[in-house]
């Protein structure tokens, strides 16, 4: 392949040099800040050998262009538009100055959660095979694993507490992300995050209890008193108390000098921030989160199946906006405070029924191209990544993707309708079901027949009478 063809087809596809802003790529997209997105030729540029799909997400428009090529066609790119080579971040602050302010919320929450997300989905895969070990009725009635092979019961004590510990210090994890996001120590947030699940401190899951026997502890703040309690699986008090942290360091950071910063800047921002975090940040951004997930699981309870039916349509459509991250901190939260959730099977089926579809058309087309996209993104959709199916191939034909959301919808519906919930957030995908609470399997399967076969069957047909690919 030459590629420096490709790239000077690939930029005057994206309206030449003139058009580019900004260009940095990753494994198997280029990353393009634009811009105008309008002055882009879809047409052509999806007739260009390297190009096997190419979306428009958070202000960034991607190309699709593969593993072991896009570094090459990316280094002729920015030689041929002059731009110079960008970092990912250079990219994403072009990107960002397109954004409105709801959109840049979206993106930060994003951006806070998308880098815990392996320990997030690691300790959901762990705690699946917990699931196996310790779960009645899956090979024997009314028996688990360890109940007929007790050698097995220490092994599965283990797993869990590797598994679960990615959630008992969550706010660890995520005033990590966060404080880096914002600007200020990582270092600072790890420890602010923990300080909210000191061992010390009432554990959240216990304050219902605590309530109810009148046992809370409490700080005497010179009569003030303070409520003793940690935020063990909560998303908003340590997001606050991160925003609130990075203010004062760097706050501190501008005025104290830099000889004495060690002595002064942590110590005063940890100090300032726990204490508001305490008094006021972490008990109204408490409340808030209960409110919000009582307030869903509410909803879910009383209209189940419209809820499904609604959010297994809605979710492919979300990801293609890129809000769907958002709903991460929301299934964080469901699990942090319930211990389980009834989104993210949904999620994982919708990601299936994408995947589905691309499989569908690598059955029906007969274009080489078409069929070795259509083949690799249907994999990485059933293993939980399903924008190069939705870029690259559904959206592309439209039907596939319609009759993909459509078939999730119904799976939604009824994977709702039966109150299948899962015990963590796992790889949306075929895998997921190791994630879900081993008394809901069998719909689980039912929901991945219903967005496997639908969408396989429904596709191939309609594309065989279009005739279009
Ligand atoms: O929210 C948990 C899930 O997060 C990832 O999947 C979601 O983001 C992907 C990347 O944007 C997207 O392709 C996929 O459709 C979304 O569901 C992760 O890949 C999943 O394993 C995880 O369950």
């Amino acid at each position: 392949m030459n590629h420096k063809k490709q790239a000077e087809q690939i930029l005057e596809a994206i309206g030449g040099k003139e058009n580019l802003s900004a260009a940095t790529h990753c494994v198997t997209r280029l990353r393009l800040a634009l811009h105008d997105e309008g002055m882009v030729d879809q047409e052509k540029l999806n007739n260009i050998d390297a190009v096997k799909g190419s979306f428009s997400t958070n202000g960034q428009f991607q190309i699709v262009v593969g593993q072991g090529t896009v570094d090459k066609v990316y280094k002729e790119l920015v030689a041929l538009a002059d731009v110079g080579e960008s970092s990912k971040e250079e990219v994403k602050e072009a990107s960002k100055e397109k954004m409105n302010p709801l959109q840049r919320a979206i993106k930060t929450l994003a951006d806070i959660f998308i880098p815990i997300l392996p320990a997030i989905v690691t300790a959901g895969l762990l705690l699946g095979i917990n699931n196996i070990l310790t779960a009645q009725g899956i090979f024997w009635d009314e028996q688990s694993i360890i109940d007929v092979y007790p050698q097995w019961a220490g092994i599965a004590d283990m797993i869990i507490i590797i598994a679960n510990t990615a959630f008992v210090f969550l706010p660890g994890l995520i005033g990590w992300s966060a404080v880096k996001k914002f600007g200020g120590s990582p270092i600072l947030g790890i420890v602010i995050g923990l300080v909210l699940v000191h061992p010390d401190l009432l554990n959240a899951w216990s304050y219902g209890d605590a309530v109810a026997e009148g046992s809370v502890p409490t700080w005497d703040l010179f009569g003030l008193q303070v409520e003793k309690i940690g935020y063990q699986g909560q998303v908003l008090p340590v997001l606050v108390a991160s925003y609130v942290l990075t203010k004062i360091e760097l706050f501190l950071r501008h005025r104290i000098p830099d000889n004495i910063q060690l002595l002064f800047v942590g110590p005063i921002s940890l100090l300032l921030t726990g204490f508001l975090t305490f008094i006021l940040i972490g008990p109204i951004t408490f409340a808030i989160g209960n409110w919000i997930t009582d307030g869903l699981v509410n909803i879910f309870d009383t209209f189940a199946w419209l809820g499904g039916l609604i959010y297994g349509g809605l979710y492919g459509v979300l990801v293609i906006t890129g809000m769907h991250h958002t709903f991460l901190a929301v299934d964080i939260q469901l699990v942090g405070s319930t211990g389980t959730t009834f989104l993210w099977p949904m999620l994982a089926l919708s990601n299936i029924a994408q995947g589905s579809a691309a499989f569908a058309i690598w059955f029906a087309s007969k274009d080489d191209k078409l069929k070795g996209l259509s083949v690799s993104s249907g994999i990485s959709a059933w293993l939980g990544i399903t924008e190069p199916a939705l870029f690259g191939v559904n959206l592309r034909f439209k039907y596939p993707f319609v009759i993909a959301i459509s078939s999730s919808a119904i799976a939604g519906l009824y994977i709702s309708a039966q109150g299948v919930l899962a015990s963590s957030i796992g790889v949306g995908g075929v895998p997921g079901i190791f994630s879900i609470v081993a008394e809901y399997w069998v719909d689980f399967a039912i929901g991945m027949v219903i967005v496997i076969v639908l969408p396989l069957v429904g596709t191939y047909l309609y594309a065989k009478r279009k005739r279009d690919i």
